[in-house]
């Protein structure tokens, strides 16, 4: 059984609005709700933490889901310090062998089948594992103007998502030399990377779409809505 850990502090700039998008409504309840219900029924997720940005004043309040704990704690500047403070706040039967779970609140849309599959390849691999898009358009860089200033190779590039699952010493230690470090990684994996770890990718749906921006949202609505 694992935890998982829900970085729920971010201010949505990139969406914009009045309120942070984890809390706008889709189907008739906040896109959080529609995170944690794909989370904590899953049969192998035991608990949650959320990160909540200070003073939040739009979070429910929920101390469970599904008959299952919720523990709330205060988030971070970024994303991996919101990570960092949740890791704090699991309970103590999480050892640092315990693999936990790290997923965006923004990312409502999440399959079991994709738990399923991350969770098998945590059990496999030690160095850790997240699911992943493999890259499947041409890719260019451009410059400020957004002209093309060429092609990149994209064989073997992957678009990291969430959930990525770790052993709880292994997220904690990673995580506090990145920080030690002054580097700001944007995911767990990057940080057990530096270590010269390689977590296993695994490959997730796409639709499992993270919402930052309206045009998101209107997707992940879609998606949400249709069984
Ligand atoms: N300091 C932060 C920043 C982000 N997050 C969370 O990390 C997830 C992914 O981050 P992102 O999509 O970037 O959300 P925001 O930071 O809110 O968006 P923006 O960068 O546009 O402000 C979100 O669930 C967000 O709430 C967090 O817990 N703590
Ligand atoms: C963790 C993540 O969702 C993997 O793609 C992504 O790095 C989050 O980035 P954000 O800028 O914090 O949304």
């Amino acid at each position: 059984m694992s935890w998982v850990l829900v970085p729920a502090a971010g201010r949505g700039r990139r969406f914009g609005g009045d309120i942070p998008k984890q809390y706008l409504h889709i189907a008739g309840r906040p896109l959080i709700a529609h995170t944690l219900q794909a989370l904590l029924s899953h049969p192998e997720i035991e608990g949650a933490v959320i990160a909540l940005a200070e003073n939040d004043p739009y979070w429910p309040g929920w101390s469970q889901w599904q008959g299952k704990p919720v523990r709330v704690c205060i988030g971070g500047a970024e994303r991996a310090d919101s990570v960092a403070a949740a890791l704090q706040a699991l309970p103590d039967s999480v050892t640092d062998e315990t693999v936990v779970l790290v997923h965006d609140a923004a990312r409502p849309n999440l399959r079991h089948s994709d738990i399923d599959r991350l969770l098998a390849a945590a059990a496999a691999c030690a160095d850790g594992a997240l699911l992943a898009a493999p890259v499947r358009d041409t890719l260019k860089r451009a410059d400020a103007a957004a002209r093309s200033l060429g092609t990149e190779p994209r064989e073997r590039l992957w678009r990291a998502l969430t959930p990525q699952a770790f052993r709880r010493g292994l997220l904690q230690r990673a995580l506090a030399e990145a920080a030690q470090a002054g580097v700001m990684v944007t995911d767990e994996a990057m940080a057990v990377e530096r270590l010269g770890l390689r977590p296993q990718l695994v490959e997730g749906r796409e639709d499992n779409l993270k919402v930052t921006t309206p045009a998101d949202l209107a997707l992940v609505a879609f998606l949400l809505e249709t069984p």
